[in-house]
C-alpha cells in the first residue's frame, strides 16, 4: 500500500499516481495543476449543525479512498448488499487515481446564523465588491461549500464529485457545477504553461510551488490574519468568465499581442525574445493586460492562478458557450484579486471580448492531518 503521508508535490511523470491527501495544505492548490476539472458548489440543506460535521466527516473518509484511487465506500460498486444502493458509484472501476485531488472551500453564506459560525468568519472572507461590467447569475454563484476536484482523467474527478453528492444527500444539494479540460495554468516550474482558448499561454507569470517564500507571504493564511482556524489554508476565487470566442477570432493577431503583452506563439512579453524573460512594462501599452494586473502596480499582489477551460457546447444562436473558468488561490482577496480584477474590469481591453457571469468565494481550511482528523475540524471542532 501506498504511504498516505505528504511529501512536497511534484510534477508527475505518469498519469496514474495518487497525491498524498494528509497534509500541512489541502492537495488541489500548489500540486502541479493537473489537466482535468469538476468544480462543484454546494447548497446545506439540513439545519442541523452536527448533521454538517457528519457529512464533513463522512466527505474526509470518502475524500482520502477516492484520491488513492480506491472505491468511495468500503464496500464499494458490488461488494455490499445486493438489496442496498452501492457506496460507490462504479463508473470509475479499473481506473487508476489519475492524480485526482479534492479541496474543499467555506462559503461567506456558512457564516450566517444556521450553524453558530458568524463569528468564526474569517474577516478575509469579506463578500466581494460589484465590478464594473460583471453580469453575474445568481444560480450559477456562490455556494455554502464547494469541492474542486482535479484530475488527468475526466471520469475520474466527475466520479470523484458524483459520490460526494450522492453522500449529501438530503443535507446538501448541488447549487452548481462547472466541468474544465484543459488547464490553463502551470503551477510548477516543471510543467510546461498550457494556453487559453484565446490561444495565448497562460500561467506564464503565476506564483509556483517552487516559490516557497512567496507562498508563505502571499499563499497561506496565518494565524494572526484573523482567523486561527485558517492557519495553513487559503482562499479562493472563482469567475466563469465567458469568451465571445468569435469576435476574437475576427481580431488581428497585432491586435491580440496588443491586449496580453505577449507574443502569441512563444508567450514572450513585447520586447523580449523567450517566453520567462522579465518582462518590460513600460514596452507595453499601458492598458496591457499583463500591465494591469502586474504585482508592481497592486502593492506587489500576486495570485496562485489555476484555472481551465470550458467549452459548455453552443449557445444555440451558432457560437460557442466556452470560455475560462478562472480560479485563483491567495492569502487575502481583499489584498489580491479585488484590487487587480478592479484594475482589469475598469480598463483591460480584453473586456471587450470576455464577461464575467459567475463568482465564487471560499475560505479553504489547512489539510486533513491524519485519519482521526476531518475537513473543517478547526471550525466546528
Ligand atoms: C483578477 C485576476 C485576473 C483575471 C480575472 C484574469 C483573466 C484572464 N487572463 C487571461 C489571460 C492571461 N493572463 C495573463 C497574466 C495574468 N493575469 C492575471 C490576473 C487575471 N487574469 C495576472 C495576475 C497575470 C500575471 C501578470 C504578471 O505578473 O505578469 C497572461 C499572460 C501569461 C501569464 O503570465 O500567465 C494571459 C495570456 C484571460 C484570457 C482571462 C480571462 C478570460
Ligand atoms: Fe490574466
Amino acid at each position: 500500500a501506498r504511504s498516505l503521508v505528504q511529501e512536497p508535490p511534484v510534477a508527475h511523470a505518469t498519469t496514474s499516481d495518487p497525491f498524498p491527501f494528509y497534509g500541512e495544505h489541502q492537495a488541489g492548490i500548489v500540486t502541479p495543476a493537473q489537466d482535468r476539472l469538476h468544480f462543484v458548489a454546494f447548497d446545506v440543506t439540513t439545519g442541523s449543525r452536527a448533521e454538517l460535521v457528519d457529512l464533513l466527516q463522512e466527505w474526509t473518509a470518502a475524500a482520502a479512498r477516492l484520491t488513492q484511487g480506491k472505491e468511495a465506500g468500503s464496500f464499494g460498486a458490488a461488494g455490499g448488499s445486493p438489496e442496498a444502493a452501492p457506496d460507490d458509484t462504479g463508473e470509475a472501476l479499473g481506473l487508476p487515481a489519475s492524480g485526482l485531488t479534492l479541496t474543499i472551500g467555506f462559503g461567506p453564506s456558512l457564516f450566517d446564523r444556521r450553524f453558530g459560525l458568524a463569528a468564526r468568519r474569517p474577516p478575509a472572507l469579506a463578500d466581494l465588491p460589484k465590478f464594473p461590467g460583471e453580469r453575474l447569475i445568481p444560480e450559477l454563484s456562490g455556494g455554502d461549500l464547494c469541492v474542486q476536484a482535479c484530475a488527468h482523467d475526466p471520469q475520474v474527478a466527475v466520479h470523484a464529485i458524483r459520490n460526494l453528492a450522492r453522500i449529501g444527500f438530503g443535507k446538501v444539494s448541488v447549487r452548481w457545477s462547472q466541468l474544465g479540460f484543459g488547464r490553463t495554468s502551470s503551477t510548477s516550474r516543471a510543467q510546461v504553461t498550457p494556453r487559453n482558448l484565446m490561444g495565448f499561454k497562460d500561467g506564464t507569470n503565476n506564483m509556483k510551488l517552487e516559490d516557497a517564500a512567496l507562498l508563505r507571504d502571499q499563499l497561506w493564511a496565518a494565524a494572526p490574519d484573523g482567523a486561527d482556524w485558517m492557519a495553513g489554508g487559503t482562499y479562493l476565487v472563482t469567475r466563469k468568465i465567458r469568451m465571445t470566442i468569435e469576435t476574437w477570432d475576427r481580431t488581428s493577431l497585432r491586435e491580440q499581442e496588443e491586449i496580453f503583452g505577449r507574443d502569441k506563439v512563444k508567450g514572450a512579453p513585447v520586447g523580449k525574445q523567450n517566453e520567462f524573460d522579465p518582462v518590460d512594462l513600460a514596452a507595453m501599452k499601458p492598458d496591457a493586460h499583463v500591465r494591469l494586473a502586474h504585482p508592481s502596480g497592486h502593492g506587489n499582489a500576486h495570485l496562485l492562478r489555476r484555472g481551465y477551460n470550458y467549452v459548455d457546447g453552443s449557445d444555440g444562436l451558432g457560437r460557442l458557450d466556452a470560455g475560462l473558468f478562472f480560479i485563483a488561490y491567495q492569502r487575502d482577496p481583499r489584498k489580491q484579486f479585488v484590487p487587480i480584477q478592479m484594475a482589469l474590469a475598469r480598463t483591460d481591453p480584453l473586456n471587450e471580448y470576455i464577461k464575467h457571469i459567475s463568482s465564487g468565494l471560499f475560505a479553504c481550511p489547512p489539510g486533513v492531518r491524519d485519519a482521526g482528523d476531518y475537513w473543517g475540524r478547526g471550525l466546528f471542532g
